[in-house]
């Protein structure tokens, strides 16, 4: 099988200067990626997700060819990326949160135009894409205005649109939805989605916002220290970490509180015992099956049941793993200086 991405034990160290005393400083290593490896197939959307300064930013520069490697393979649309940049521009989508493609000065439309010139995109190509993204991201009202004065959240559809002209095999998305308000990350997931759905468009995402991944990418890696802590599907890391689930039912009339059933672990009630909550293993019972042994006991009106929200699973992972991501935000500034460039 060809991979879109393709990555086996890639590394990636940087020299640092880190402060020893008041006015001693000296060299260090950092391991910004440490022996990653995964594969992304064809029209898979993966999620890339860790803690501040857990190597997220420089993997993807590393897939891109921003960055060469230390060690280690990485082949991206079966291109070595740092070695063929240009041609894999033509096969892959980027779109940095923080950083623009676009041409500040310029209205949209015309930043879009470039493009089109730069990758060679024949006109009936370009306007049938344009056209589309004009359609799904709302961009007529804006198209003409330069780029400056847009907002942050019609400059990402702006990116967005820059990012996917070409048509590319692949679309890296880097903090996409970051800084947008909550319409704007709507549109912006719903339109996405879409292109997973429709077009089956092979995605890699790195995001803080936990719901994007959760409503773009069935699968998630989940990367600390510059190495993968887990790799694998939403449901079954989420089965992994905290199996348990709730079923709440609302009964019809006040009754006895009901039965530890097979597979059931605690049984909650409130005071009038209406409403109770059963806690169950779903690897050992299903929803379905706890539902209809209530009805068999009591009249049933309501029921829902809720899994443990993506936060919880990803805490699990780290807590799994002894790491405390929460209390590890690096700051560049304050503790290294750089000694190495992009
Ligand atoms: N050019 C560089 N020179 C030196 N150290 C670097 C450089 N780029 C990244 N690092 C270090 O490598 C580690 C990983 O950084 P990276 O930016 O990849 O993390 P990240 O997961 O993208 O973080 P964030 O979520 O904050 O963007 C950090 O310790 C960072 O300080």
């Amino acid at each position: 099988m060809t991979y879109m991405v393709d990555v086996e034990g890639l590394s990636r160290e940087f020299s640092v200067w880190a402060r020893t005393g008041r006015f001693r400083r000296s060299a260090k290593v950092v391991e910004a990626v440490a022996d990653v490896s995964f594969t992304v197939a064809r029209g898979e959307a993966v999620g890339y997700v860790g803690p501040n300064g857990s190597g997220k930013s420089t993997t993807i520069k590393m897939l891109t060819g921003i960055l060469a490697p230390s060690s280690g393979r990485v082949s991206v649309c079966g291109l070595e990326p740092s070695q063929h940049r240009k041609q894999l521009a033509r096969r892959i989508g980027i779109v940095f949160g923080q950083r623009s493609q676009l041409w500040w000065d310029l209205p949209l439309r015309e930043s879009l135009e470039i493009l089109r010139a730069i990758y060679r995109i024949p006109q009936a190509r370009f306007r049938a894409r344009l056209d589309e993204c004009v359609e799904l991201l709302d961009l007529d009202s804006f198209l003409e205005r330069p780029v400056r004065q847009l907002s942050l959240g019609q400059r990402m559809r702006g990116e967005v649109t820059a990012a996917l002209l070409h048509d590319p095999d692949l679309l890296v998305l880097d903090e996409p939805t970051i800084g947008l308000d909550l319409e704007s990350k709507a549109k912006l997931r719903g339109f996405l989605a879409e292109l997973v759905a429709r077009r089956a468009t092979t995605l890699l995402l790195t995001t803080h916002d936990l719901q994007d991944i959760e409503l773009l990418c069935p699968r998630l890696i989940v990367i600390d220290h510059g190495r993968i802590l887990a790799d694998g599907a939403l449901d079954t890391l989420r089965d992994e970490v905290s199996p348990e689930r709730i079923l709440r039912v609302d009964l019809k009339q006040p009754g006895a509180l009901l039965p530890t059933f097979h597979g059931v672990t605690t049984v909650q009630a409130d005071e009038h015992r209406t409403r109770q909550r059963l806690s169950f293993d779903p690897r050992r019972t299903t929803a379905a099956e706890l539902i209809a042994q209530v009805a068999q006991v009591a009249p049933v009106i309501d029921v829902s049941v809720t899994e443990p929200a993506i936060e919880d699973v990803i805490r699990g992972l780290y807590a799994r793993s002894g790491a405390v991501p929460a209390a590890r935000h690096i700051s560049r500034s304050s503790e290294t200086t750089a000694g190495e460039e992009e």
